[in-house]
């Protein structure tokens, strides 16, 4: 037996490692390791195991002896371990089981499996060797064999050690017993045991196993008494003996080492013990004596003072304690106080806790019912919105059908309006046909009207005034094509409306521009040698002089039609300067209190003529005639003026290549109001004016009623203005009338009356106008006639001084009433109070001297022709003119028909009055007219002044 366990050695154990090599260790300590690194591996590779087993463990790779053995130290890491090699196979208790019990069970189950153990006093404080021995020893059994755990389990209790090389001595007889005896039953479990002897594992088995196997062996072979397995058996259980006999001399050689070293320990601490008592027992010095008892003393001392620290703190501990008692009893107090306090509020907000339970309950209640509310209004609303989706789906079903309707009426539209389209084009040339239809119609009628010599009349409406009342107007609707209703707003019925229609109606919102542009197609007419008369009438305040003068010169804008009309009349001489030669004269005279007044110069007898050559120039005559004007403040107008201005434009054309002559003239009368005397407030002077005034308005009335109903006498002598206006009303003159009316309802009254005598004017024919155009011969038989009467005029001038010289005796005392001015005599610049308040006012004054012989001129002027002042006046400038037949003819009639109502203006010839005069050339000094006319055509009469004002 070669690898038998040598005899004497205390205690063999292998140090089992995981390659199958091993290292004898004996029990004392000393050590036979085949080498110091296999043995660090070995111990790693047991780490590697433990940490690989139980993962949780987490041991470091390095983990020493001390690391296991805190890790192993209470068993339970023992009992897992076996637990995860062969699950089941320990039953654990809870986890704080006693450690030894797990450490014994452990042992138990080491022992059951045939593998060496350890003892407890090992894990706790002894070597840790044993202990690695154990688990390496286990680690083996289940990593090298291969073995399924299940089946390590079941065969635990009967696995052999594999390795039996120690106990390969017993092999010899036992593996002949072996080979005799294959394939009996009981060659099974010697197998076995041979298998174990032969691993030498035998020395690893625990002695328990040893013995129930040596049991089984021996029940066995008394089963079966067979002898050749006796020996065998024999020399199992020789082995088996041996083994035992062996542990038991070991264990008892163990014991005898371990009773040998607690004998040494034993000495040992009895000999520190004894070193100790002696040390504990030492005697002391003197020295040390002293120094204890002076520390008794100080120690003494600091008691004493301790103690005297401890009764001063005593008393301020018993200071604060009364403080404390009292700081509690305030405490206290308070907290009574707070209590109460806290008792009220307990009870307040225990009544507030009712409130309020009360409350939410009311609230709760209200909820409910309001919540009832909602559901019922969300019931009908989800009904209404269900009726309303129903409704939203049929409208758009019924918006889809209209998107059809409206697509196919789209096409139809389209159709119709190509269709209409085409039939508009032809509407739209028939309705440019009917516009030139219209045109020539309005031209026709206008040439009928003019054909006729109908008075034109255009009715201006005068904004209202600051200050006056815009709602207040009497103007109820004006129509373009003239007509006009007014309505008496204080009135209610049918007859407050009236209804006029004129030849034009212009609104107050009117500019001055708009008016003229109406006018200018007559005043261009003057050119081509038309006698044009425009003249404006209403009552006072009615923007009769803002439409014929302008509010003022300075703007172009204000002008009215004076200035506008001579501008034109000078823009178009010069324009055609190479065909006709034009030349330009201009009066100006007012009537005052039926006395004709020469407004551009005082120191000319009669109505001065003035040659214009430019706009200035008539702008600068009119300034001076404006100033002069007679100017009277009434209470309807603070500047009414209260006289008849007549501003005469006088215009000879020569034609150039004809040499032909034409004659034009053209009278701008700015009438003086027309309202009544009782309306206007005024007494004395101005009841006179206003008198003057009605009767000269009356008298023109006149004129156009005997006119409009053609009657054979016109009575043009019955006031001045009529005389200056004759030519215009019945000589065959173009006439316009403006009309001014004043919006305000106060007027009214006076606005019909206005309107009716502009109705009646605009009715009267005058018959159709006539251009005086002269040719060359003409002109000749007119010279002849103008010399022939020359020489009649000479002869009668003879005729009269020999009929004065012959009755001057006879007529004595009627040589004194001639010397007396009779007022008709005087009506040209006679010396009227007025008058000669005028030339006081305005540098116009003239001396009694001057006066007198103004008077006499002026009567000359009455004499020669009471008709018309104005004639007398156009050829006062042009002298070779004489009368057209028909106007000397009317003026004869008039001079007749005169005879009774008109005398006072009719001429009685006075004795001085064979004096040639200009004013006589117009009718019965016709001598003196042929003289003139013999004058070069482009010279004025001597009556034509340079500009001067009357300052
Ligand atoms: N179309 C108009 N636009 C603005 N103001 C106007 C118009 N017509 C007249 N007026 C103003 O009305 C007032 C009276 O006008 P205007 O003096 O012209 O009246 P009249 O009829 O000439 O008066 P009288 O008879 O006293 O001379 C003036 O202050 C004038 O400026």
């Amino acid at each position: 037996m070669n690898n038998r366990i040598k005899e004497g050695s205390s205690m063999i154990c292998a140090y089992g490692r995981s390659d199958g090599s091993s290292s004898i260790m004996s029990f004392d300590g000393s050590e036979t390791r085949q080498s110091t690194d296999d043995n660090k591996q070995a111990h790693q590779s047991l780490v590697e195991w433990l940490n690989e087993t139980l993962p949780y463990l987490k041991l470091p790779w390095e983990a020493s002896e001390e690391d296991l053995r805190a890790c192993l130290m209470d068993g339970t890491v023992f009992c897992n371990l076996l637990n995860q090699l062969s699950p089941g196979s320990l039953k654990m208790g809870g986890s704080f089981e006693l450690a030894s019990l797990n450490i014994e069970r452990f042992l138990t189950a080491m022992d059951e499996m045939a593998l060496p153990r350890f003892e407890a006093s090992d894990l706790q404080q002894g070597d840790m060797v044993p202990v690695l021995q154990s688990l390496k020893a286990l680690k083996a059994s289940f990593s090298d064999n291969g073995y399924d755990k299940n089946t390590l389990c079941a065969m635990r209790r009967w696995s052999w050690p594999e390795d039996h090389s120690n106990l390969k001595g017993l092999d010899s007889n036992f593996n002949d017993g072996l080979q005799l005896k294959e394939g009996s039953e009981i060659n099974i479990s010697h197998a076995k045991i041979l298998d174990l002897l032969k691993s030498n594992n035998l020395q690893n088995t625990s002695t328990r196993s040893l013995f129930d196997m040596l049991d089984k062996l021996l029940d066995e072979s008394v089963q079966k008494m067979n002898v050749d397995v006796s020996h065998a058996f024999a020399s199992i259980l020789r082995g088996i003996v041996e083994v035992v006999e062996q542990r038991i001399s070991n264990q008892a050689e163990n014991l005898k080492n371990q009773n040998i070293l607690f004998r040494v320990r034993e000495e040992k601490y009895r000999s520190r013990i004894k070193v100790l008592e002696t040390l504990a027992s030492g005697t002391t010095d003197e020295k040390e004596l002293v120094s204890e008892e002076q520390d008794v003393l100080q120690l003494k001392k600091e008691r004493e003072r301790r103690d005297a620290d401890i009764s001063k703190l005593k008393q301020e501990l018993e200071l604060v304690k009364e403080t404390h008692e009292e700081q509690f009893l305030n405490l206290e107090s308070n907290a009574q106080i707070a209590k109460i306090e806290l008792e009220k509020q307990l009870k307040d907000s225990e009544l507030r806790v009712v409130e309020s339970t009360e409350k939410a309950k009311e609230l709760e209640n209200l909820w409910e019912t309001k919540s009832k509310r909602w559901e019922k209004k969300e019931q009908t609303y989800k009904s209404f919105i269900y009726h309303q989706t129903e409704a939203l789906q049929e409208l758009r079903a019924t918006s889809m059908s209209l998107k059809q309707e409206v697509l196919k009426a789209r096409e139809n539209y389209y159709q119709d309006l190509n269709y209409y389209g085409l039939k508009l084009r032809g509407v739209v040339h028939a309705a440019k046909n009917y516009q030139v239809v219209v045109e020539e119609n309005r031209k026709l009628y206008n040439e009928v009207q003019e054909l006729k010599g109908n008075i034109r009349v255009y009715c201006r409406i005068r904004p209202f005034l600051e200050g006056q009342n815009k709602s207040e107007t009497s103007i109820e609707y004006t129509g373009e094509n003239g007509e006009l209703v007014v309505a008496n707003p204080l009135m209610q019925g049918k007859d407050t409306h009236r209804f006029f229609k004129f030849n034009k109606v212009f609104g107050p919102a009117s500019t001055q521009e708009e008016v003229f542009l109406d006018t200018r197609p007559l005043i261009r007419s003057i050119l081509d040698g038309y006698n044009v008369c425009i003249f404006a009438y209403g009552q006072t305040g009615s923007g009769k002089t803002y439409t014929m003068s302008g509010p003022s010169i300075n703007s172009e804008e204000d002008w009215g039609v004076n200035y506008r009309a001579l501008n034109d009349l000078f823009h178009l001489t010069q324009s055609s300067q190479n065909t006709v030669m034009y030349e330009v004269g201009v009066q100006m005279v007012e009537i005052y209190n039926e006395q004709v007044r020469d407004l551009l110069s005082d120191d000319v007898p009669d109505a001065s003529m003035h040659c214009v050559r430019s706009t200035e120039d008539v702008l600068e005559l009119m300034d001076i005639g404006l100033m002069n004007r007679a100017v009277g403040a009434t209470a309807l107008n603070a500047k009414s003026s209260r006289s008849h201005s007549v501003l005469s434009v006088h215009v000879r054309g020569v034609d150039v290549k004809t040499d032909s002559i034409l004659r034009g003239s053209l009278h701008l009368v700015d009438l003086a109001g027309s309202e009544r005397v009782d309306r206007s407030e005024v007494t004395g002077d101005r009841l006179r004016e206003a008198q003057h005034i009605n009767k000269s308005l009356s008298a023109l009335g006149d004129v156009i009623f005997a006119l409009a109903h053609k009657n054979p006498h016109v009575p043009y002598r019955n006031s001045k203005l009529t005389q200056v206006l004759q030519n215009s009303l019945g000589g065959q003159a173009k006439t316009l009338m403006f009309v001014q009316i004043n919006p305000d309802e106060g007027s009214y009254a006076e606005t019909v009356s206005t309107l009716k005598f502009a109705e009646r004017v605009s009715g009267v024919e005058l018959g159709a106008a006539r251009s005086y155009k002269e040719g060359r011969d003409v002109r000749q038989l007119m010279e002849q006639v103008s010399n022939l009467k020359d020489m009649i005029a000479k002869k009668d001038e003879d005729l009269q001084k020999f009929q004065n010289v012959n009755g001057i005796q006879k007529r004595g005392l009627s040589n004194l009433r001639f010397e007396s001015p009779s007022p008709r005599r005087h009506s040209l610049g006679g010396a009227s109070p007025n008058a000669s308040r005028r030339k006081q006012g305005s540098g116009l004054l003239r001396t009694t001297s001057d006066s007198a012989r103004h008077n006499e001129s002026s009567s000359k002027f009455s004499e020669t022709d009471g008709s018309i002042s104005s004639r007398a006046m156009e050829l006062s400038l042009f002298p070779e003119t004489s009368n057209p037949p028909e106007m000397s003819e009317q003026s004869e009639q008039s001079e007749k028909a005169n005879a009774g109502p008109s005398k006072s203006l009719k001429h009685t010839p006075r004795p001085d009055q064979t004096r040639p005069s200009r004013l006589s050339i117009s009718t019965s000094s016709s001598s003196k007219a042929l003289t003139s006319s013999k004058r070069p055509i482009n010279g004025f009469s001597s009556s034509v002044k340079p500009l001067s004002r009357k300052r």
